[in-house]
């Protein structure tokens, strides 16, 4: 039987869920998947670090309250976050890197990556900073390293489009996309529409988890801005940086514009797009769109998402699924871990 040991970087809403799948399907992975986990380390700025090469045990990770600087009561734990201590000299064969996104330098979660990468550990993540700002020296790392580098979770949580893009659309002429990336200001643009503030609808898509850590990057557009230049580069082989997308997000809209477009039968969106040009020069733009209701896209609420992409060969082929959300992230975790299993094992086998 095959065991991935994890190291978990970052211990709040999605690694936590991750942990809880973990606890409850571990006996299931293991027959369905051909794998089994351990998870061998965590950290935490509020929380502190513990490492256990036998491994700690996921339930009472996700079921015990602990207090700021609380791994330390733990058998081999700390209340500071070692993080390049424990992502270099734990024995871990993938760190899940889910700390804050930082939208302007990716840090510290690049160095999170780069060090486990350099170490020859697997890296998985939900991060968009590191993939956004630093995908390039990134892969090539892992190349060097004969590791792998996956952040499926990092664009529309756990709906596979960038895996999907890739593989199942290679070879259709991938020329632009559009969509709903954002599952926070879809989510506050569909409360107001229902006569909720604006406040009010953020502070029900905290508690949801769909929101990040600063909220602004949703409504604002940044969060959006970085999916773009993640799916541009992946899908497109553009070299955006987030400079190169213009960006509005939601937050000047008011109820009066959501009342009068409503009235229109027309509903407000944030599109995130690029297209390539007949230069062949790449467009992308963030910004509010009001749509009529028989749109595709307008029809598309809640925290999911949709993108379009335009082929040669097919059309459109859009993708929708949830775009955020603890576990439906957690999920992204798991699905790049099957990659790397796949990658790693059945190849190797088929090649035998
Ligand atoms: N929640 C979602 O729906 C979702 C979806 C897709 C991607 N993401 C991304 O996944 C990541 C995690 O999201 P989340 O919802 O779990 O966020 P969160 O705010 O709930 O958790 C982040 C955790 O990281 C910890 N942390 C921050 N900096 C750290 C550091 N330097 N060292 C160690 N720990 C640190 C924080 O203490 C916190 O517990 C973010 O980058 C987010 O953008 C989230
Ligand atoms: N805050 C993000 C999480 C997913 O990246 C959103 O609402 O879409």
């Amino acid at each position: 039987m095959v065991q991935y040991n994890i190291a978990l970087i970052g211990f709040g809403g999605v690694n936590r869920a991750f942990a809880e799948l973990v606890a409850e399907r571990n006996n299931r992975w293991r027959t369905e998947l051909g794998f089994q986990l351990n998870i061998v380390a965590v950290t935490d700025l509020n929380l502190g670090s513990v490492v256990s090469a036998n491994g700690i045990d996921a339930r009472m990770l996700i079921e015990t309250r602990f207090e700021r600087g609380g791994f330390a009561k733990l058998s081999g734990g700390s209340a500071e976050a070692d993080n390049e201590q424990v992502i270099r000299q734990a024995p871990a064969d993938i760190v899940a890197e889910a700390t804050f996104t930082n939208p302007y330098d990716g840090e510290p979660a690049v160095s999170h990556c780069r060090w486990a990468l350099e170490s020859g550990r697997h890296v998985i993540t939900t991060n968009k900073g590191p993939v956004a700002l630093a995908a390039a020296d990134l892969k090539a790392l892992a190349r060097r390293n004969h590791v792998s580098f996956e952040y499926e979770g990092a664009v529309m949580s756990g709906t596979p489009v960038i895996r999907m893009a890739k593989t199942m659309l290679a070879g259709s002429g991938l020329n632009g996309f559009e969509g709903i990336l954002n599952g926070t200001s879809n989510f506050v643009l569909g409360r107001m529409e229902s006569g909720l503030g604006f406040s009010e609808a953020i502070g029900e898509a905290q508690a949801l988890g769909y929101a990040e850590a600063d909220p602004t990057a949703d409504v604002e557009g940044h969060d959006v801005r970085l999916k773009v230049v993640i799916l541009a580069n992946e899908l497109l082989g553009a070299t955006l940086t987030p400079g190169d997308v213009s960006c509005r997000g939601i937050s000047s809209l008011t109820v009066g514009d959501i009342e009068s477009a409503a009235k229109e039968r027309c509903r407000w969106k944030l599109i995130g797009s690029a297209i390539r040009g007949e230069d062949g020069r790449i467009e992308a733009s963030v910004a509010p769109r009001r749509l009529a209701l028989d749109h595709p896209l307008a029809g598309v609420g809640g925290a999911i998402n949709a993108v379009s992409i335009n082929t040669d060969l097919l059309g459109a082929v859009t993708v929708t699924g949830p775009g955020a959300g603890r576990v439906e992230t957690a999920y992204a975790l798991l699905s790049d871990i099957v990659a790397i299993h796949r990658a790693v094992h059945v190849n190797k086998e088929a090649a035998e």
